[in-house]
């Protein structure tokens, strides 16, 4: 009999997957498998769930947001041999769900899991430490993610995000950082940056290309320097929402690894939480390393 670890957080999202669970485990049941159900307890109980029980299994399902899924695929990564990844998004972004188009309904995302192929996708290595699935990002509104509490969240989902990010507008804070990614070197004032391998970020697909592939082995980069006039403010958000070419505010760089030196320790966010705070930063692509179930019908 095929063997299936199934981790799920109750708290992502609404704890949607209440109402849902039985008719999952019964979709996996139905379709051979042996089942392991592991429900998370709080935080990196998926990844130690996934490094010592995934050893034992053909295939991993993760349900939950997107915090759940970067600490599955870190359990993952410590494994020899990395079983196939199964993903039930249930948060209140599921920002690679968007990517992978994974069906949002739970149930259909348990079909997927059972009648799906595998993809491979790329995974971000951080600081040779830690990895995550499509966005390391520092700067304005990226504390958004993780200061927005559960409770919060649970309450208003989407809306909470948005919330938490009018907040912060009023206390944008400036870095003086060194970048270094491949031949290029910048230096100066910045507000933002994010390292990503996804068509959505924070729910927006406005924020990074549509067309990017999920495993070229190369990330999307988005820095922004500090505005220091009106119009400098102006062409930043005329580049990102209006999608006007890149101006001397705005970095867009392509590339499999790049290095990230500030004065002053910076908080980095990794898929929606909180990465750590960090003078050094070297984010590196691990082209194709997890494989994850999808609709074969679904085109990259
Ligand atoms: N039983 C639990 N109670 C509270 N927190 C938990 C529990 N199990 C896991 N967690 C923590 O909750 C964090 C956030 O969960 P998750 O990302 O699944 O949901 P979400 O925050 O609602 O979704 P999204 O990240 O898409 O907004 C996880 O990274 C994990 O550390």
């Amino acid at each position: 009999m095929k063997k299936m670890l199934f981790i799920f957080n109750p708290r992502s999202g609404k704890a949607q997957i209440k109402n849902k669970l039985m008719e999952i485990l019964d979709i996996f049941a139905k379709s051979g498998y042996e089942l392991i159900v592991h429900v998370t307890q709080g935080p990196r109980d998926a990844t130690q769930a996934a490094a010592t029980l995934g050893k034992s299994v053909d295939l991993v399902v993760c349900s939950g947001g997107d915090g759940t899924l970067n600490e599955t695929i870190n359990g993952l990564m410590e494994l020899e041999k990395i079983p196939i990844l199964g993903y039930i998004p249930a948060g209140s972004t599921n920002d690679f769900a968007t990517s992978l188009k994974i069906s949002r309904n739970m149930i259909t995302a348990a079909q997927t899991v059972v009648s799906g192929v595998p993809y491979p996708i790329d995974i971000g290595c951080f600081c040779r430490e830690r990895h995550f699935v499509y966005i390391a990002a520092f700067g304005a509104f990226t504390e958004v993610a993780y200061l927005t509490s559960q409770d919060f969240k649970n309450v208003l989902g989407h809306q909470a995000y948005f919330m938490e990010g009018m907040k912060s507008l009023t206390s944008i804070k400036s870095y003086v950082l060194r970048v270094e990614c491949d031949s290029v070197v910048l230096e100066g004032d910045f507000i933002f940056g994010m390292i990503t391998n996804t068509i959505s970020v924070g729910g927006f697909k406005g924020l990074v290309a549509q067309d990017v592939a999920l495993n070229d082995g190369e990330f999307e980069v988005l820095l922004i320097r500090t505005p220091k006039t009106p119009l400098d403010f102006t062409n930043i958000i005329n580049y990102m929402f209006l999608k006007e070419e890149p101006n001397e505010y705005v970095h867009k760089l392509r590339t499999s690894c790049i290095k990230i030196f500030p004065e002053e320790p910076i908080d980095w966010v990794l898929d929606g939480e909180f990465g750590g705070s960090r003078r050094e930063v070297e984010i590196f692509n691990l082209k194709k390393q997890i494989k994850i179930l999808r609709n074969p019908q679904k085109k990259q």
